[in-house]
């Protein structure tokens, strides 16, 4: 079969080394009791191959429509499961109704939009476990304190455990990309809903980390702050030294005032 021509602007860059890619399938566990897999980007399926000996049944989303043809010739047995079409948009209700872990290769250019679509769909994406570039995945694993913790973390980790697995040098892919990877692995914790309002949390992290030097005091300015909060030490850190609970506090306290008027 003709190989894909890899195309920058979809962030294609194909895995050449088969070890790392059953490193990554094995890496699966069907978290939760779930046996529904969705593969975002398979490209050439280097890593589907793998993914298909977990028992689990494989469904794939590729956005790129020569991939798409390769991977109809190589997977008839998939045909009813190859999804063309972009994550980051496609209505997956009718494919996927229940719920389901995610694996990937990510497409670097979009993977943290890839992570804010899982949030958007954190009742059914049990677990996921992908390959992106080293910094984000530092980022999305790392404890609060960490010069790499930021919105992504807290929001990923108020839902998720997250791991980071291993890391992957560029010379494996084809194109080499220019930044190191890593591989994650998150699967999805027992928060079936936070106790707070959860618009107002994922407002309150995104204010809080706007300015990232900035005390909470300033960087959340905008959301009135109830009065009996001016005192707390907490207004006197940054955003990146408050883990999920406090954050979670804040957005509690800010919703309680917001009531009182
Ligand atoms: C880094 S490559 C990985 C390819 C293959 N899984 C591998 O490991 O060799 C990323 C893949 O994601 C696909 N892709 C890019 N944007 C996408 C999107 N929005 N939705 C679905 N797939 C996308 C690309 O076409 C490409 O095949």
């Amino acid at each position: 079969m003709e190989k894909v021509r890899p195309k920058k602007h979809l962030g294609q860059h194909f895995l050449t080394d088969l070890g790392i890619a059953e490193q990554i399938a094995q890496s699966v566990q069907g978290h939760l009791g779930v046996n529904q897999l969705l593969e975002i980007g398979p490209g050439m399926g280097v890593l589907t191959d793998y993914l298909l000996k977990l028992p689990m049944d494989l469904h794939l989303i590729e956005i790129d429509s020569e991939s798409i043809s390769y991977l109809h010739k190589k997977y008839p047995q998939l045909s009813g499961r190859i999804i063309e079409g972009d994550y980051l948009k496609q209505n997956l209700d009718e494919q996927l109704p229940e719920r389901y872990a995610i694996a990937g290769n990510f497409p670097y250019n979009i993977s943290t939009q890839i992570f804010f679509r899982v949030l958007e769909e954190r009742q059914k994406v049990t677990e996921v476990v992908c390959m992106l570039q080293k910094e984000v995945a530092k980022r999305i694993a790392s404890p609060k304190g960490n010069k790499d913790y930021g919105i992504l973390s807290v929001l990923l980790q108020a839902y998720y455990d997250i791991e980071y697995l291993f890391s992957v040098p560029p010379e494996v892919f084809n194109p080499p990309p220019k930044v190191n990877s890593g591989v994650i692995r998150l699967r999805r914790n027992q928060t079936q809903k936070l106790d707070c309002n959860e618009r107002l949390f994922f407002q309150v992290v995104k204010g809080g980390f706007g300015n990232r030097r900035k005390t909470l005091r300033n960087s959340l300015k905008s959301f009135q702050l109830p009065e009996e909060l001016n005192t707390h030490p907490m207004l006197d850190l940054r955003a990146e030294q408050l883990d999920v609970e406090d954050f979670v506090f804040l957005t509690q306290q800010i919703e309680a005032s917001r009531g009182n008027h």
